[in-house]
């Protein structure tokens, strides 16, 4: 039996996170979302760990997994459900290491199902492949193709993640491919209804 695909939300790429605070409540309120990844870069790490005081409790009184990007000795040290990283961050030894065995470790594998498969034998909690769509978040190192979802889904039982440029309009494919999560930030926060919104065609698409 498959399960259904859900929603991995990536915070903008800056905030003010007393404001942002009561956007994200609304957001979560909305539907399901099984993790909220806090990505702030080149950010000093008072400000992560200011961010992460306001918006942990937020998403954890929610139920959503909270994901702390790059940093696997702060997401530990603040008490984050688990961590992301990339081929260029602490690689995932170190990670789980940092981290311990109950954390979540999810670990960028840009189109290559080689990366994925060794993260996987490695014992990450989830591979993520992308870019899927042009986007403005990030300038992506590769680009893939919606192919190696799929081969992912009949022969791996790691879940897997989608990312880049995804929205409620291009979405669909990736989840008939049988990608486990959509990792979406612009997606979400300038979807033409608002955040809330996005969520809740987010969840009426799976
Ligand atoms: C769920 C998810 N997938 C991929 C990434 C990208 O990670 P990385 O390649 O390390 O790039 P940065 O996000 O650190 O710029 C991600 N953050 N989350
Ligand atoms: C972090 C990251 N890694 C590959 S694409 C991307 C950006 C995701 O954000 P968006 O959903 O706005 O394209
Ligand atoms: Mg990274």
């Amino acid at each position: 039996m498959t399960t259904p695909c859900r929603l991995y939300i990536i915070t903008p790429p800056s905030l003010d996170p007393k404001p942002f605070a009561e956007t994200l409540k609304a957001a979560l309120d909305a539907g399901d979302v099984a993790c909220l990844q806090l990505r702030l870069k080149d950010v000093p790490e008072d400000e992560i760990a200011r961010a992460a005081d306001v918006l942990m409790p937020i998403a954890q009184s929610h139920d959503v997994a909270f994901i702390l990007n790059d940093r696997p000795d702060l997401a530990a040290k603040l008490g984050a459900d688990g961590v992301h990283v990339g081929q260029e961050d602490t690689p995932y030894v170190e990670a789980r290491r940092l981290v311990g065995k109950d954390r979540i470790v999810g670990v960028t594998c840009h189109n290559s199902r080689h990366l994925a498969m060794e993260a996987g034998e490695a014992g990450a909690d989830y591979v993520a492949f992308g870019a899927f769509y042009p986007t403005t978040t990030k300038d992506p190192k590769t680009s893939c193709e919606i192919e190696v979802l799929q081969w992912w889904a009949e022969v791996m039982t790691v879940p897997c993640v989608a990312i880049g440029g995804i929205t409620v309009e291009n979405a669909p494919p990736l989840v008939a491919a049988g990608a486990d999560f959509l990792a979406v930030s612009n997606g979400i926060w300038a979807y033409k209804d608002g955040p809330a919104a996005a969520v809740r065609a987010f969840n009426a698409l799976f």
